[in-house]
């Protein structure tokens, strides 16, 4: 990837560029296995987490060709450790090494000419943090509802994201999946911010992980609409796009690599991401996985305080 080994470039600007590339290429790996109609589903126990051969195969693969160009990142997969590109369960899902005219191929030849403020810029391989979700929505996946279903590689410096990328392998807009940046303070690509319509506020949630308290929170907020749908990217791009007001999880069971994405590209575009009593989460590597304060998430344009506290002001919520 020759563009991506030039010094020229700062090391932000070329891991995000390369992201959005092994995003991309990662989505023909769920359209595999889908083709295939062999799921090979693992039950994570727990509750509701179950895995396929494409939650491996895809953090496989992204974690290799991470590493292939920067040896020095700290990767957290959903998946764990111990899942390996070379594994000959799933060597026919992985893509071939492009060559390098195909990478030069650049979705977004602009993200290497961005202008960065200097602390994104002097940004050293060994401080960065990766949180890996290879397949977000797995639920909603394993029963076919494949528009749910997205990539999430957050890039995390400080303990706060400063990138994200997702990709949606089924996106409606392309039979090659659709992928999306975004970059707090800096500028987003792939996609389009709408604001949502105000005065009747929608509020979107979980579909396949609800309980009697995401219901209760839900209600004080007073609704106007309620969108239950799957996964956290997929949400947080109803809130990017202007199909909802707010997305809200009151409960446990969310983890960093759900949220470290979806918050980088939220910022990226006005809106905000923290838990349910305002507090922002933290992406360092020795932090807990759990989001256990649930989520909060407001589209831009939204008054998220305004969500905070009628949180506060309303039966204490326990999670
Ligand atoms: N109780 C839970 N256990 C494990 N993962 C959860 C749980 N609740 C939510 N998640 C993760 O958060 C995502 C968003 O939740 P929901 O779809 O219910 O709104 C899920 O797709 C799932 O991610 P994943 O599919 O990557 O395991
Ligand atoms: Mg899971
Ligand atoms: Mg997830
Ligand atoms: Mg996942």
């Amino acid at each position: 990837m020759p563009v991506l080994q030039s010094k020229d470039v700062p090391l932000f600007l070329r891991l995000v560029s390369a992201t959005t590339q092994i995003a991309s290429s990662a989505g023909s790996i769920a359209r595999k296995v889908v083709k295939s109609g062999e799921l090979d589903i693992v039950d994570k126990g727990g509750g509701n987490d179950p895995q396929t051969i494409a939650d491996r195969a895809i953090q496989a693969y992204v974690v290799q060709m991470l590493r292939q160009s920067f040896p020095k990142l700290t990767v957290i997969g959903e998946e764990g450790e111990s899942v390996s590109a070379e594994n000959e369960l799933f060597e026919h899902l992985i893509p071939p090494s492009p060559s390098n005219s195909v990478l030069d191929k650049l979705i977004f030849p602009q993200i290497l000419k961005l202008k960065i403020p200097d602390k994104l810029r002097g940004i050293k391989e060994e401080d960065v943090v990766i949180w890996l979700d290879p397949l977000d929505g797995t639920t909603e996946f394993t029963k076919g509802g494949l528009g749910h279903v997205t990539t999430l590689i957050g890039i995390a410096h400080g303990g706060i994201p400063v990138a994200g990328v997702i990709h949606e392998p089924f996106s409606y807009h392309s039979g090659d999946g659709r992928t999306i940046y975004g970059i707090p303070g800096v500028g987003y690509g792939g996609c389009q911010m709408v604001l949502p319509q105000t005065g009747k506020r929608i509020i979107t949630t979980t579909q396949s992980h609800s309980n009697p308290r995401i219901e209760a929170a839900i209600g004080i907020l007073k609704p106007y609409r309620v969108i239950r749908a799957g996964g956290a990217g997929h949400k947080a791009l109803y809130l990017v796009e202007g199909v909802a007001n707010a997305y809200v999880f009151a409960s446990k069971g969310l983890k960093k690599w759900d949220t470290c994405a979806p918050e980088a590209l939220l910022q990226a575009v006005g809106g905000k991401m923290t838990d349910l009593s305002g507090q922002a989460y933290s992406y360092n590597k020795n932090d807990e996985y759990g989001n256990d304060g649930g989520l909060l998430a407001t589209a831009p344009g939204e008054d998220h305080e305004w969500y905070v506290k009628q949180f506060l002001g309303g039966a204490p919520l326990n999670l």
